[in-house]
Order: C-alpha cells, then structure tokens, then sequence
C-alpha cells in the first residue's frame, strides 16, 4: 500500500505534498533497478523543443533521471513522458520555485528555454527576452549543479553563450569546458544537404561547421567534408548559403507558427548523448560546438571539440580553409565580435 500511494503520489509531479524523502526513495529505488547512468535535466521542457527532446531523452539508454522544468505545462508533459517504458525515471518541475529541485544533482543540464523567431526576425531580435530567461537559469545552475555540464540552445546563441559564462564567472565556478553552445543542428542541416548534393546517404557524410549559429557566422568547411569530395564553385554557394539559412527556410515554412523544433530536438538528443558518452569515458567523441576558444582572436568561436569526463576537453584547430572559406571566415569573425560583446555588454550593466 504504502508503495502505491508514493506512486500515485508521483503522478502528480508538482503535489506539494509530496514528501522530498519520499520522491528521492523511488528514485533511488528505480535508479538501483534500472542501468546506471546520467542525471539530465531539460529547462524549457514544455516547449516546441522541449517535449520531443523530453521524449528522446527519455529513451536514452545513458540517462538515468531525467528533469523536466518549465515555467508552463510540465505536469502534463512529465506524466506523458513517464509512461514510456525505458530506464530513465522522470520528474517534473513546475515554476521558478522549482528550480533549485529541478537542478539539485544535474550532471547535464540542457536548456532550450525563450521565445522562438517568427518570419522577418533575426536571433538577435530574440535577445531582449531571451538574454534574462538565460541569465536566470544560468544563476540557478551556479547555485544547484556547478559541475554539470550546460548545453546552451536559446538562442541568440552567439550571445547566450557569453552571458552564461559570466554569470559562472560572477559565481566564482566558470569552467570553460562546461558550458557548450549547441551548433549541432547547422552540422545536421550541413551533412543532408551536402549528403542530397553528393548523392550519399547522410550518416556518411561528416561536415564540420564553424564559428557560431546565425547568417554568415555559420561558416560550412566544405573543403574538408568527409568523405573527401569536391563542390563546383556554383554548388560551394549554393551549400554555404543554404546551411546559413536553413534556419530561415523552417521560420518562414512554419509562417509564424515558430521555429525548427523536431530536428533541433534530434540534433540536440545527439548532440547532449556525446557529451554523456564523453562523461562515460568514451575515447575520440568529436562534435562542432560553440565554446571558449583561443583558435581565433575571438573569446568564443565554434568548432569540433574532443567531449570527454569533465566537459569540451580539447578545441581543435579550423584546418587548411580555401580562398572562400577564408573570406567567409572575416565576415563570420566581424559579426560573431559584435554578438559576443552584446552578451557580454548585458551581464556589465
Ligand atoms: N541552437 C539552435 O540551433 C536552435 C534551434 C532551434 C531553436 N533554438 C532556440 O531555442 C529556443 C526555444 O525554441 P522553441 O521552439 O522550443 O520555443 P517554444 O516557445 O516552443 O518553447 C520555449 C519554452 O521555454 C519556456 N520558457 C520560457 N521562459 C522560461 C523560463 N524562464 N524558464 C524555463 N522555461 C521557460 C516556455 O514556457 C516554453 O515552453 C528559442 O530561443 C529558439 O530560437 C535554437
Ligand atoms: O532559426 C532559428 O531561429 C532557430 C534556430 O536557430 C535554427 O537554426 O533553426
């Protein structure tokens, strides 16, 4: 009986009632009968990314609790979540005075939390909203799981990014290893599009993508696509102008119904099991992500990096560029300052 009226307790993941002793029990309970793995947790869980990178996650052999805070809705989306039959135990979290629960003992945290564009906007347009909603969760994480690791997707990303990593660095725990803005999507759209061009099929093409997530700043190396190929000059801008805007071509398709949801959530399910496996130990897991680097003259740039036990453990170098790589490369570097510095310019005030 007493079994049962913790689980029915459950069901309702936000019931204040519920006694913490009580919720932890299960889930250790759960946890011992269940595989090992990760502690996730997924802020802005109700949303258009949110529930379907919610329901990836949760079939996710690597995790082993999973979180899922938002301002709206949770309850609902927990519950939905909670009955599929995979290893990972599922909480919800509902409201800022949830938060701390919702991060206490995170080893990543995954946030996709803020307004979405419609058709005419930039991400920078999103800044203004989206810049607090960061500021705030950051500051929770600061406070609750200083050692997770971030996986930043709200976007302006190029400014996101440099905000949390001063509200770490306001906290006294920035480590730059931790805190990974999330460019996996640009590296998805990359290797189909290029993968339709080639006539492959896109598992096998890999397309390292650099610099950051917005216009020109996403910057394709199509010169060191594997496996290894060339693009006629038509082709080269058709690729680099399709991969910049592919972003663009789903607000615009989705005419004011918001932004890619369905393959962000894929690629960030892909991006967020690297950075377990590297947590796991797995030797030679490389992914793009935007990250501090010292690659360029810039604070903060994007490329593939080496994930393993404590974060972003090495940032590699671009490699040889082309001539229109190059030029792509100032046009990123040029934009990307000004983004940074906008970031950065917000926590100043
Ligand atoms: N990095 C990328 O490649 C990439 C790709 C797609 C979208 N995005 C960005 O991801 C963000 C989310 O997009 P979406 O389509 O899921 O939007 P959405 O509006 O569908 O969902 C956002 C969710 O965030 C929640 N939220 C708002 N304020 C919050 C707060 N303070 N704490 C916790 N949750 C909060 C909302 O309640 C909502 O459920 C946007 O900024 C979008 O531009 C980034
Ligand atoms: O384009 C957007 O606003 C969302 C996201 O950054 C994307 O690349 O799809």
């Amino acid at each position: 009986m007493q079994r049962i009226a913790r689980l029915s307790a459950h069901l309702n993941p936000t019931n204040p009632q519920m006694e913490e002793s009580a919720i932890l029990e299960r889930v250790n309970c759960r946890a011992k009968g269940g595989a090992p793995g990760f502690k996730v947790a997924i802020l802005g869980a109700a949303g258009g990314i949110g529930q379907p990178l919610a329901m990836l996650m949760k079939m996710n052999p690597l995790v082993s609790v999973l979180h899922l805070y938002d301002v709206v809705n949770s309850p609902g989306v927990t519950a939905d979540i909670s009955h599929m039959d995979t290893g990972a135990v599922v909480r919800g979290f509902l409201g800022q005075q949830q938060l701390e629960a919702a991060l206490t003992g995170m080893d990543v945290v995954v946030i996709p939390a803020g307004v979405p564009r419609k058709p005419g906007m930039t991400r920078d347009d999103l800044f203004n909203i989206n810049a607090g909603i960061v500021k705030t969760l950051c500051e929770g994480i600061s406070k609750c799981c200083p050692n997770a690791i971030v996986n930043l997707i709200s976007n302006p990303v190029n400014s996101t990014v440099p905000i949390a990593a001063e509200v770490f660095k306001k906290a006294g725990i920035y480590d730059p290893k931790r805190l990974l803005g999330v460019t996996m999507l640009d590296v998805v759209r990359a290797n189909t599009f290029v993968a339709e061009v080639l006539g492959l099929d896109p598992r096998e093409v890999d397309v390292p993508v650099v610099g950051g997530h917005a216009g020109v700043t996403i910057l394709p190396l199509l010169s060191q696509v594997k496996p290894p190929c060339s693009f006629t000059p038509e082709e080269t801008e058709y690729l680099t102008k399709r991969i910049q805007d592919g972003g663009t071509e789903v607000v615009q398709a989705k005419a004011g119904a918001g932004s890619a949801t369905l393959s962000m959530a894929y690629a960030a399910v892909k991006f967020a099991d690297a950075c377990l496996r590297g947590l796991r130990g797995d030797a030679g897991v490389v992914e793009c992500a935007f990250v501090a680097s010292q690659v360029t003259e810039l604070p903060f740039f994007a490329t593939k990096v080496r994930l393993g036990r404590t974060g972003a453990e090495e940032v590699y170098q671009l490699g040889p560029l082309n001539e229109y790589e190059r030029a792509g490369l100032e046009n990123a570097k040029r934009e990307l300052a000004i983004s940074i510095q906008k970031g950065v310019s917000f926590m100043k005030k």
